[in-house]
């Protein structure tokens, strides 16, 4: 694991920006295209308008690149909340990305349809591949959660699925969300994590004992992929250093 700590979210945005942009180029040199999963939540919007404007609107290859996300609020795409419509506002409409290749969790047909078709999409476009994504962004919430996988929710316990839609009581609604094996199959997995009312649970995360239970984002390791941890010092503030 690698942590890269900077400043505060502006500086953590424009070095997570360049990060992405050498990372993207580089795989880019051995191959024809690049899987990018992309994370909801607030944390990374600047990450994303960063990406649409000079110079990595400009230089990164965005024709090559296929995008998927990690999970997704089953609310309709008209609705902010939902991951997608914000990922759209932000980067989608404003590169020239090719529409065939954004690959969004659906959620103009039922949860559990959802989910199954996600990974129906998923299985196929990885078929003959040992590794799945290029690069997977998390953002972890100041439960300890990543993806849709909440502390207590049996969805943090599966190992089969590669995509799972459940009920969020605490939020009175339905999530879809990538598992953590799929996730753990990745080349490159990238944590965005800013605030101090993270910090505690930033520091149980990377040096407290392991509870996956309680501390979802702690399943995330990937087996022969890189991970990444980009905090802000605000977030690192409680660890020991
Ligand atoms: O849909 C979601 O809610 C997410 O994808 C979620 O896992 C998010 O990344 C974290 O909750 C952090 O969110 P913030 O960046 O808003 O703190």
């Amino acid at each position: 694991m690698e942590l890269h700590i900077a400043k505060d979210p502006a500086q953590l945005s424009e070095n997570v920006a360049a990060w992405i942009s050498n990372y993207i180029q580089e795989v880019l040199q051995d191959q024809e295209k690049f899987t990018f999963v992309l994370s909801g939540g607030s944390t990374p919007k600047q990450l994303y308008s960063l990406l649409a404007k000079p110079p990595y609107a400009e230089i990164i290859p965005w024709e090559k690149i296929h995008f998927f996300w990690g999970d997704e609020r089953a609310v309709p795409f008209e609705d902010e909340r939902n991951n997608a419509r914000m990922a759209f506002d932000v980067l989608l409409d404003k590169v020239p990305v090719i529409p065939e290749n954004i690959h969004v969790m659906r959620t103009d047909i039922g949860p559990e349809q959802s989910a199954a078709e996600y990974e129906q999409i998923l299985r196929k476009y990885f078929k003959d591949e040992e590794l799945t994504f290029d690069l997977v962004l998390l953002g972890m919430g100041d439960d300890g959660h990543t993806l849709s996988l909440f502390p207590g929710m049996p969805v943090v316990h599966e190992e089969e699925a590669w995509v799972k839609a459940f009920f969020l009581p605490a939020q009175d609604m339905y999530r879809i969300t990538l598992t953590a094996p799929v996730v753990n199959d990745a080349a490159c997995v990238l944590f965005l994590t800013t605030g101090a009312n993270k910090a505690l649970t930033l520091k149980s995360v990377i040096e407290g004992t392991f509870d996956a239970d309680k501390f979802p984002s702690q399943l995330i390791r990937p087996q022969d992929g890189e991970l990444h941890w980009f905090v802000d010092e605000a977030a690192a503030s409680a660890m020991e250093l």
